[in-house]
């Protein structure tokens, strides 16, 4: 392809992308491996090119842009080379006209900018947000101790902050080694690790992870339990909770599952009613914290998404009050950054179950915000995170 065959491409692919935003269809990555599974003709370095304008467009317009071409435009009037690209050759972009739209560039939304100025994050931290994710893995301490995994790993390995974290460079095809078929890692973002360490999940304990979608934190309580006393996995997807069988086999980590009927889970886990020593809810939420993965999350919000997030983080939690027994740990996590999804349920929470009160926590990275931790892609290169740790009296 030419390079400006290469830049029209990146248009195509953003069209779809921000058509699928507006009307909540599939994600980018879904819609750029679509396109080129019809194009095979299409060789490996230019798909690389491709995805890379792709992404940096996205990161690039904070609101949804009117078109690809105008998201390309927006880089366009900071890369002379990019610009000359448009230059009307066979199958590559029309030439710049004065008077056509440009994107507005910007790091989200401003509704979004706002709420997260309210939440106590400024811009460095709101740029931040539109960042590259870094790869971690979680060393599964069940088969193999960080040092000895970052050993075998072909690649070098950085410890992060996470007791059982390792960096490796982006885009590392971790997965495609032997030692994660053998279940020696995981591949969990730092903060993901730091947040499920705040349960302080002990052997021989009785655990329930009530959100525990497809078992990424399941598998680091069980790491943590020693595979001893019960772990049981609950959520009302099916599809995601039929995925986690295969990890715990792989990982070696005993778990019990259990799928939930939507407004039916009180009943469901009757069995378990005041007996949990611990219960993890990993809430539904917006997913702020997780932009560097999947920046164009940020066009499909709204004020009424949020809010609509809200009620299940205040259900979830309410169910999962009734499984603690008195003493027993709760903790609530979102992926979310800003505090109608974090702080502001906590206190409505602590207010309508007057018999828990918030632990102070003390983790590897991270700050205190308001009652519970806060994690975020500036302050921690971790995904961002908010969690607090409940105790029932
Ligand atoms: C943030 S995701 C969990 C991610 C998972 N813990 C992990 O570490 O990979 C939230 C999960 O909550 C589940 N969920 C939503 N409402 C629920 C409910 N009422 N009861 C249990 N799970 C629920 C969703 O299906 C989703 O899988």
């Amino acid at each position: 392809m030419t390079p400006a065959a290469r830049v029209q491409a990146a248009i195509d692919i953003l069209d779809g992308v921000i058509a699928a935003a507006r009307g909540q269809g599939a994600s980018a990555d879904r819609l750029a491996a679509e396109w080129f599974r019809q194009r095979r003709f299409v060789g490996s370095k230019d798909r690389r090119a491709i995805r890379e304008l792709v992404w940096a467009a996205i990161r690039a317009c904070g609101e949804v842009p009117v078109s690809g071409r105008a998201a390309v435009l927006r880089l366009a009037q900071d890369d002379p080379d990019l610009a000359a690209r448009f230059d009307g050759s066979p199958y590559g972009p029309a030439p710049i006209c004065a008077d056509e739209p440009v994107a507005l560039a910007g790091a989200m939304p401003g509704w979004l900018a706002k709420a997260m100025a309210a939440s106590g994050l400024g811009e460095a931290e709101q740029a931040a947000l539109m960042g590259r994710a870094p790869l971690d893995l979680r060393a599964n301490t069940l088969k193999i101790d960080r040092d000895s995994l970052a050993a075998r790993l072909p690649v070098a390995a950085e410890p992060v902050v996470a007791p059982h974290g390792l960096r490796l460079p982006m885009g590392t095809p971790a997965e495609t080694w032997p030692e994660f078929a053998q279940g020696l890692f995981e591949v969990q973002d730092a903060g993901s690790q730091i947040a499920c360490e705040a349960l302080g999940a002990r052997p021989g304990e009785n655990v329930v992870d009530l959100c525990a979608g497809a078992g990424g934190k399941t598998l680091a309580l069980a790491a943590a339990m020693h595979n001893t006393g019960r772990l049981l996995a609950c959520d009302i997807d099916r599809p995601r909770l039929s995925r986690l069988a295969p990890r715990a086999e792989r990982a070696g980590a005993l778990v019990e599952t259990r799928l939930l009927n939507p407004g039916k889970e009180t009943e469901m886990l009757a069995d378990w009613r005041g007996q949990a020593d611990a219960v993890l809810v990993d809430a539904p939420c917006s997913g702020t914290g997780t932009w560097r993965r999947n920046p164009e999350a940020r066009w499909r919000l709204s004020p009424s998404a949020i809010a609509r997030y809200q009620q299940m983080q205040a259900q979830v939690l309410d169910v999962a009050a009734g499984l603690v027994r008195p003493g027993g740990r709760l903790v609530f996590i979102t992926c979310s950054l800003i505090d109608a999804e974090g702080a502001d349920g906590l206190d409505a929470f602590l207010a309508s179950h007057p018999d828990f009160t918030c632990e102070q926590l003390a983790m590897p990275a991270g700050r205190a915000h308001r009652g519970g931790w806060r994690l975020s892609p500036y302050h921690d290169d971790t995904d961002g995170f908010f969690f607090a740790r409940l105790v029932r009296l």
